[in-house]
């Protein structure tokens, strides 16, 4: 049966690694698939990963009907396997839904990588609709972990520095950028709720306001 999966993690945990593994391994079998992205921060058009792989992919562009586009291919005679969707949180909700008619009409497996909340621990439209459609969701294995050594849940967003929990929800950036004017940073919930980076946190730790102090 095909399916529509949903593979969600926090930035940083291996989701497009593992979409340009999949790529691989369905390639080296002789099977062709189409590979969506959106806003990567390779540029348009390309699914990158950290550790240095690179694959051109379709711009999903936030008007693009995803269901029209396959039909469009297998009409021209390209042959179609199966999707990929890289930062599938970007998505609009109907493009999910247009995703779900691509498994369920054509018969294709589709596989989405996204972050399930933004920087204020909120959904993203495009997540919240995957949660709502997917067959499955799978949570990455090589989790990303918090500066206290818990795994990482959440992102937080960095602006010179300091963690802020206000502005527009989409702002293409990296984590390890901290001096970038917008960065990013993975934290367990408790530090996210904190508003704790690893700067903050080093920052307190060195006060010595901050130290229990005895009161006898
Ligand atoms: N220099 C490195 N050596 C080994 N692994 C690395 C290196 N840089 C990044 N990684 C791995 O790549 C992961 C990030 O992969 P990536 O696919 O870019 O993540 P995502 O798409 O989830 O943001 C990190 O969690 C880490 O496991
Ligand atoms: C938390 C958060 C992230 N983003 C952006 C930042 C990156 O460009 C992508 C995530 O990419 P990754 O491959 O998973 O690291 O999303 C954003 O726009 N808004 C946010 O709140």
């Amino acid at each position: 049966m095909p399916e529509l999966v949903f593979f969600s993690g926090t930035m940083d945990c291996g989701k497009s690694t593992l979409a340009l593994q999949r790529i691989y391994n369905r390639s080296a079998r002789g099977l062709q698939g189409v590979i969506f992205t959106r806003d990567d921060r390779a540029g348009e058009g390309k699914l990158s990963s950290r550790l240095g792989l690179v694959t051109d992919a379709v711009e999903a562009a936030p008007e693009m009907d995803l269901y029209s586009y396959v039909v469009g291919r297998m009409s021209q005679g390209d042959r179609v396997d199966y999707l990929i969707v890289d930062e599938a949180q970007f998505l609009a909700s109907e493009q999910v839904d247009q995703l779900a008619r691509v498994v369920d009409d054509l018969e294709l497996d589709v596989f989405a990588f996204g972050i399930t909340t933004d920087f204020r621990a909120r959904l993203f439209p495009g997540s919240q609709r995957l949660i709502e459609l997917a067959d499955r969701i799978e949570a990455l294995q090589v989790e990303a972990m918090c500066w206290c050594g818990a795994r990482a849940t959440h992102n937080a967003r960095t602006v010179g520095g300091e963690m802020v929990v206000e502005g527009e929800q989409i702002v293409v950036g990296d984590v390890n950028h901290p001096a970038a004017e917008v960065g990013y940073e993975v934290l367990c919930r408790r530090h996210h709720r904190r508003r704790m980076t690893s700067a903050s946190a080093h920052a307190g730790a060195l006060s010595p306001d901050v130290l229990p102090v005895a009161s006898d």
